[in-house]
């Protein structure tokens, strides 16, 4: 694509009629920059990209487009917020590969992963070519990228939409993080279903405010579009018994489905039954009353399925054929994922980060627990710290014993972030072991027949950051380790 056609995107806030280069690409580090892109200078928070353009230029990027005027020997086009024109410009690049998919975006503060890969189930057993972008990977068909990302910048996430067209996909799942939402990573994405699981507490390292959280989150009904195109009409998918629900339901005009458990809702799950292996409840809807078993425990999964029914069947799958493929479904790596190595008792990994997460995943291992109740937890660094002594005291309330340990403390002394946690249990009895590996084996050389070990907090993560070191570390190798050295 010739520059003035790519900057034409711009129009009115630009009027280059500068050199005109075929732009052969489009990228946002300099280390990427091939003759002919055009390079977008972003102010980051680690770095200023303005200061890698003479790099850029280096490496024959054709033009750069930045934030102010810079001595480098190609075009320089500068607009206010290059952020902002880059989400703009991805997309006329790629020549809006969203609307060429069917795009699924799944916000909430739980149970995103979890809900795109139910849905992405349901669409395969559909027949159809999906792709999926999330915390684990980003997927098309069966093949898997690595992702820094649970949802990435505009230009990447263009990119790879642009990949899935090129690859007959025809739906994509994603999930949309409240960062990505708060910085346009997605603007310009045209999704037909936006998915809300809920909103408890996260993030207020970023956000500061429940309520500015909020806001964030409800960028994605914002942006569902405001008009009513009967041929692929857009819909929002809201969780009834979350009271965020009502707030995004007047910030769309698209139409709304809710389900529910314990209010009224379109798709209601009803006469719920839970055995340690699986769950069974009434799934009433506007489709009539189908008894659904599935092979996944706690309300919350409850949620996540529901969540997904409604994804799919707004999106046009029928019925029968969506209830088929959810009581198929596994369950996702990491998430409430056994380790067994033939041990008398049992070990859970699970990627509760969160106070609520760690309540509900808790109070699901409490209903089915015999005997004793390990927790072996502990909380990121560089993330919300308030949110450390809430899950320190869900710990010790649901768990019999409580070990804090350390999760990823990237720059913060991992003490440091234990005492946090230590703040919200003063007087309870718990153990804290600061190596992650040493609080897993204390957990398992201490657990005797019947008792329950939650490892929280890491799930399908192989890695731990220390510093600015990232050492291989998986909880569930480890646990397995442990066992057979007990
Ligand atoms: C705070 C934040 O969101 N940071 C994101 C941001 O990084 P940054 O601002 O530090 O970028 P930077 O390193 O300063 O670079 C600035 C610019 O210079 C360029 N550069 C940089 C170095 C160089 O040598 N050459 C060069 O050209 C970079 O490409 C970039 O364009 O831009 C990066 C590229 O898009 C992101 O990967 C990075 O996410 C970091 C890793 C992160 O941890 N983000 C978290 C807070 C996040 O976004 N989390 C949500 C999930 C939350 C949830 O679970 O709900 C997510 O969606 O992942
Ligand atoms: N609907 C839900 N409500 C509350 N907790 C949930 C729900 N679904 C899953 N969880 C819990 O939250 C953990 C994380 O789930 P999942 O990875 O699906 O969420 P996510 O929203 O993708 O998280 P992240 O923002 O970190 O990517 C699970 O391991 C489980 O403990
Ligand atoms: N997407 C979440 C993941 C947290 C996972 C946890 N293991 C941690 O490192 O804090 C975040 O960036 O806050
Ligand atoms: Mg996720």
């Amino acid at each position: 694509m010739k520059l003035h056609e790519l900057i034409g995107y711009l129009h009115p806030f630009v009027d280059y009629k500068g050199e005109n280069p075929e732009i052969t690409s489009i990228e946002n580090d300099n280390r990427r920059v091939n003759p002919g892109s055009l390079f977008i200078c972003i102010k980051g928070y680690t770095v200023d990209g303005h200061d890698f353009a003479g790099a850029a230029v280096r490496n024959g990027a054709a033009a750069v487009l930045a934030e102010r005027e810079l001595s480098v020997n190609v075009p320089v086009i500068v607009v206010k917020d290059t952020m902002r024109a880059m989400a703009v410009l991805a997309d006329a690049f790629y020549d809006q590969p969203s609307k060429k998919l069917h795009v699924i975006g799944i916000t909430g503060t739980n149970g995103k992963t979890t809900t795109s890969h139910i849905i992405e189930k349901i669409f395969k057993d559909a027949g159809q070519k999906t792709g999926l972008i999330g915390t684990m990977y980003t997927k098309i068909g069966e093949q898997t990228f690595d992702v820094k990302n649970t949802t990435p910048e505009s230009l990447t996430l263009q990119k790879t939409f642009k990949k899935m067209v090129d690859e007959q996909v025809d739906t994509a799942v994603m999930e949309v993080s409240s960062h990505a939402l708060a910085y346009g990573r997605v603007h310009g994405t045209d999704y037909n279903v936006a998915v809300f699981t809920n909103l408890t507490q996260d993030h207020l390292d970023y956000h500061k405010t429940m309520d500015e959280y909020k806001k964030a989150k409800g960028l994605l009904f914002s942006q569902l579009g405001n008009t009513f195109n009967h041929e692929a009409p857009k819909f929002a998918v809201l969780n009834a018994d979350d009271p965020a629900s009502k707030d995004f339901a007047m910030l769309t005009a698209a139409h709304l489905l809710t389900y529910g458990i314990d209010n009224y809702a379109d798709l209601q799950a009803m006469n719920i039954s839970m055995t340690a292996s699986g769950t069974t409840f009434d799934l009433v809807s506007p489709f009539g009353t189908m008894k659904v078993t599935i092979q996944l425990i706690g309300k919350f999964s409850i949620y996540n399925v529901l969540a997904s029914i409604g994804a799919a069947l707004v999106s046009g799958i029928s019925l029968e054929a969506i209830i088929k493929s959810v009581e198929l479904v596994k369950g996702v790596s990491g998430r409430f994922e056994v380790v067994d190595a033939g041990q008398d008792f049992s070990v859970i990994v699970d990627y509760a980060h969160t106070p609520d997460s760690l309540e509900n995943v808790l109070k699901t291992v409490q209903q089915f627990a015999q005997k004793r109740i390990f927790c072996v937890v502990g909380c990121g660094g560089d993330r919300d710290r308030t949110k450390r002594p809430l899950m320190a005291k869900i710990a010790c309330e649901y768990a019999t014993n409580a070990i804090f340990t350390s999760d990823n403390p990237r720059s913060e002394d991992p003490s440091a972030i234990i005492k946090d946690m230590e703040e919200g249990v003063k007087g309870e009895v718990y153990t804290s072991i600061v190596d992650r590996r040493e609080a897993i084996q204390h957990a398992i050389n201490h657990a005797e027949t019947g008792d329950v070990i939650l490892i929280a907090g890491k799930g399908h993560e192989t890695y731990q950051q220390i510093g600015d070191r990232t050492f291989d570390f998986d909880d569930r190798i480890v646990a397995r380790e442990a066992i057979e050295e007990r």
